[in-house]
């Protein structure tokens, strides 16, 4: 079993105690009283190069990162530092994230809210909006590509923006196919958690102009914004760097002034 199965059977088991705790009309409703959503392509398509900072607290590859007790100000420092997007991971087995989380970061920050999570059924959409998230992880490698399909099409119809994840060209097209418009390249294959930063390049000239490119993973500073910046990343996407180190704002913010740099778009193919 790679590690991928392994946390979605997890995920899948933590799902059925939560829809036999609360029935999909409650979520549905409470979707109905959540903030209006926030405009995602607005946060992601602009001329800098946009930074999602990523509430983080573990991960399968590197166990505990960062204890976070007050997931919200980190949020705020992120947002006060310049962040485009939060990103809030709510898998709680290996991730240790919650729907909590993801409610407290909403209660904080006005920028758009990525539910990060392993979602494979329209149940979790609603999840996410009823929490108060803009956008939601699809990852490809997860799903089959009619589950896709049709979980792309229910994202939107409820007012949530799909970042369709992949890691390899055959995944891009399967992406394409599904009519996504935000993709985000995932460095680290998360079927041996393997980290690969040359990825991004190898793929992201073979997606079309129009569509939200995001590098994902492995940023440790503005060089490695900037180098995906040159192979024309239109977003980052930065958990590790920014949750282990001693000042996240000033983290972000070093990023943000990165992709802001005139140097760094004129180098863009896009
Ligand atoms: O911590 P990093 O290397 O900065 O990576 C952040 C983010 O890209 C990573 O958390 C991630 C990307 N895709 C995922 C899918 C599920 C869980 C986590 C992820």
């Amino acid at each position: 079993m790679s590690v991928l199965d392994d946390i979605i059977t997890g995920v899948r088991e933590d799902l059925e105690a939560r829809q036999q705790a609360v029935p999909i009309e409650l979520l549905k409703e409470r979707a109905g009283r959540a903030p209006a959503a926030k405009d995602a392509y607005a946060a992601l398509g602009g001329d800098k190069v946009s930074v999602i900072a990523e509430v983080k607290r573990s991960s399968p590859s590197k166990g505990a990162l960062a204890a976070i007790a007050d997931p919200a100000a980190l949020a705020a420092d992120y947002e006060a530092g310049g962040a485009h997007v939060i990103s809030v991971l709510t898998e709680r087995r290996r991730f240790g994230g919650t729907l909590e989380d993801l409610a407290s970061v909403r209660a904080a920050v006005d920028i758009p809210i990525l539910r990060k999570d392993f979602i494979v059924t329209s149940y979790q959409l609603w999840e996410a909006r009823a929490y108060g998230a803009d956008l939601a992880l699809l990852i490809v490698a997860a799903l089959e590509q009619n589950a896709l399909v049709s979980l792309i099409e229910r994202a939107e119809s409820i007012g949530l923006a799909p970042l369709v994840e992949v890691h390899t060209e055959e995944e891009l097209d399967r992406a394409l196919a599904a009519g996504a418009r935000i993709i985000g390249v995932n460095a680290r294959n998360l079927k041996t958690l393997e980290v690969d930063r040359d990825v991004f390049a190898k793929i992201a000239p073979k997606i079309p102009d129009g569509v939200i490119k995001i590098a994902e993973s492995g940023v440790r500073g503005p060089h490695d914004l900037l180098a995906y910046a040159r192979a024309g990343a239109d977003a980052v996407l930065v958990g590790e760097s920014l949750v282990t180190g001693k000042d996240p704002r000033a983290a972000v913010n070093d990023l943000v002034t990165a992709g802001a740099h005139p140097s760094s778009r004129q180098e863009r193919q896009s």
